[in-house]
């Protein structure tokens, strides 16, 4: 499902009506009915409306609501923020239309204006919010901002049109303060600042509506932005053919744990073998080989000489890049240590190995400080940072990623020709060709320590069965989300473990691809 900016949204209303002739009325029209469509689901006919509009088309949305709703004859009052003589031009047309109904209409200029609009949502059932929308183009200061503070504080529900009015739609940040919608509807196409957090919790449910924009219209603008769907992740997945052996399902080897990280390695191969994967080796300090086999028996362990306690060393260099010949991945990092042998040993790999590799955790702390080495890769390569790596690896703090989770992840990876992983509440996927995937499914209970070792597995199982490295990224950031959320519906947020994914997978796997 595509998602958009503002700047696309605005192009794509553009084209709709100045190249397909649509006036802009009718995509107002559309949009308005949209609302009351909703609004008449959850809403008796006792209910009292308070509409509150800005001056732009969002306002005009809310002009539209209020005459389709005074129609239905339920009980409507409206507040316009600011001076009604600026109201922009589609915007108008529906203000004149109310102006000869009998509805009430208040203009909203200074603070002496807010008591009336206190008695009006005190008076109401619910109150839609066509402030602003995908036209909000600075913070929200004067007048705006108190007409918020009033609708978060007095409203009962409210209902918020196309993007609740103080967020950004490009990026779903506070733009100094914004309304706590129940309901947000939006128009045509997702928005970003929908998706995204803050934006995603002030958005309450969200609903999609068509407002009639033409299909050719959405096609011609090249959208590269995406949500992920179950749609997208069921068509990528393989069957699996009655005539295959092990060696039909992938080699992969891996990288992972350390003295007292060994967990990491376990979590990560467990993880990928529930994926699918024919046969996975893992490349482990001597000393905690037997801790990993009687853990995953299943994985095939490459006993190392170690440099230290638990610790490869790069002269162990030439069996790991041998080991790759038949392997169909590499995956490094989880629970490595952040030590100077791994980031020899790394080094090494990204100069020299020519499959698909994953990189997560340790690899990218010693990345980190070398970003340069991923001029010199060989092969496709997924990174998997959190917010914390993510800002060593680009030296933006956590709070400018936060800001704009999608251009970071983007810039990233078309800087460095990487697949960009981006976890976080809303996890980003970006290729290097400009492409955007947002995931948005999981759920809080996945913050916690393992679950990103999990994720790192089911890419390393999937890439290994074939799938290319983009598809596999996406596919099991979906899983894993989807997991997440299907042990929390049963245990709860609380009690959820890294290892309680891993167990679910193969459940998710089967329903998702129906057998
Ligand atoms: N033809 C179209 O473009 C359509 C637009 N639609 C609606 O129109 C919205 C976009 O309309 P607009 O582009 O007119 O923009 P908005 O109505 O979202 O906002 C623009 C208005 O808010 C004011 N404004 C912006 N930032 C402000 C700030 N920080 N403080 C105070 N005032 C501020 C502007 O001066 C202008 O009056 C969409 O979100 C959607 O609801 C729908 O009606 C469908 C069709
Ligand atoms: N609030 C949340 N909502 C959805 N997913 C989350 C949330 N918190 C964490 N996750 C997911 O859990 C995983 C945590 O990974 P990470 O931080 O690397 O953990 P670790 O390094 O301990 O394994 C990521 O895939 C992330 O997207
Ligand atoms: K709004």
């Amino acid at each position: 499902m595509k998602v958009v900016l503002n700047e696309e949204m605005r192009k794509i209303d553009k084209t709709t009506i100045e190249k397909y002739g649509i006036p802009g009325i009718i995509l107002m029209e559309n949009a308005g009915l949209g609302v009351v469509e909703e609004i008449i689901k959850d809403f008796k006919r006792d209910s009292n409306f308070t509409i509150i509009c800005g001056r732009g088309n969002n306002g005009g949305d809310g002009f539209v609501i209020a005459r389709h709703l005074y129609n239905k004859g339920y009980n409507v009052k409206v507040f316009i923020v600011g001076d009604s003589r600026d109201i922009s031009k589609d915007a108008l047309i529906n203000f004149k239309i109310i102006q000869n109904l009998n509805i009430n209409i208040t203009n909203i200029l200074d603070e002496k204006d807010l008591l009336k609009l206190k008695e009006g949502i005190l008076s109401s059932t619910v109150v839609i919010d066509a402030l602003f929308g995908t036209g909000l183009s600075s913070e929200v200061k004067g007048i705006a901002s108190e007409v918020i503070k009033y609708m978060n504080k007095y409203s009962k529900y409210i209902f918020s049109v196309d993007v609740p009015s103080g967020i950004c739609g490009d990026n779903g940040q506070v733009c100094s303060l914004a309304v706590k919608a129940d309901k947000t509807i939006t128009f045509g196409l997702k928005k970003c600042g929908n998706i995204l957090y803050p934006g995603a919790e002030y958005c309450g449910e969200l609903i999609l509506k068509d407002i009639g924009i033409p299909r050719e219209v959405v096609d011609l603008m090249n959208l590269k932005f995406n949500i992920i769907t179950e749609e997208i992740v069921k068509d990528s997945i393989p069957i699996r053919k009655k005539d295959s052996h092990k060696g039909s399902y992938g080699k992969a080897n891996v990288i992972a744990g350390s003295f007292g990280m060994t967990g990491a390695a376990i979590l990560t191969c467990k993880s990928a073998l529930r994926s699918g994967l024919g046969l996975l080796r893992l490349y482990i300090a001597e000393s905690l080989n037997f801790i990993i086999k009687t853990n995953v028996p299943e994985a095939i362990t490459v006993p190392l000489g170690e440099i230290r306690k638990g610790v490869i060393g790069i002269n162990n260099i030439r069996e790991i890049l041998e080991g790759t010949k038949d392997a169909d991945v590499l995956t490094i990092g989880p629970g490595c240590g952040n030590t100077s042998e791994l980031s020899e040993i790394l080094k090494r790999i990204i100069g020299e190995v020519d499959k698909p590799m994953v990189i997560d955790a340790d690899g990218l702390n010693v990345l980190s400080k070398n970003v340069e080495w991923l001029s010199k890769k060989k092969s496709e390569i997924v990174i998997t940072p959190h917010l914390g790596e993510m800002s060593r690896l680009t030296g933006l703090s956590i709070e400018e990623i936060k800001r704009n989770p999608i251009e970071v992840a983007k810039n990233f990876a078309q800087k460095w020709n990487v697949i960009t992983v981006l976890k976080s509440a809303r996890t980003i996927i970006a290729s290097p060709k400009g492409e955007v995937f947002i995931n948005v499914n999981g759920n809080p209970g996945m913050a916690t320590a393992g679950c990103g070792d999990v994720l790192t597995g089911i890419i390393t199982g999937f890439i290994a069965q074939g799938i290319e490295p983009l598809k596999a990224a996406i596919i099991s950031v979906y899983i894993h989300g989807l997991t997440g959320d299907r042990v929390a519906e049963k245990k709860g947020e609380y009690g959820l473990v890294a290892g309680d994914i891993i167990e679910k997978l193969p459940y998710t796997i089967k329903d998702v691809i129906g057998r």
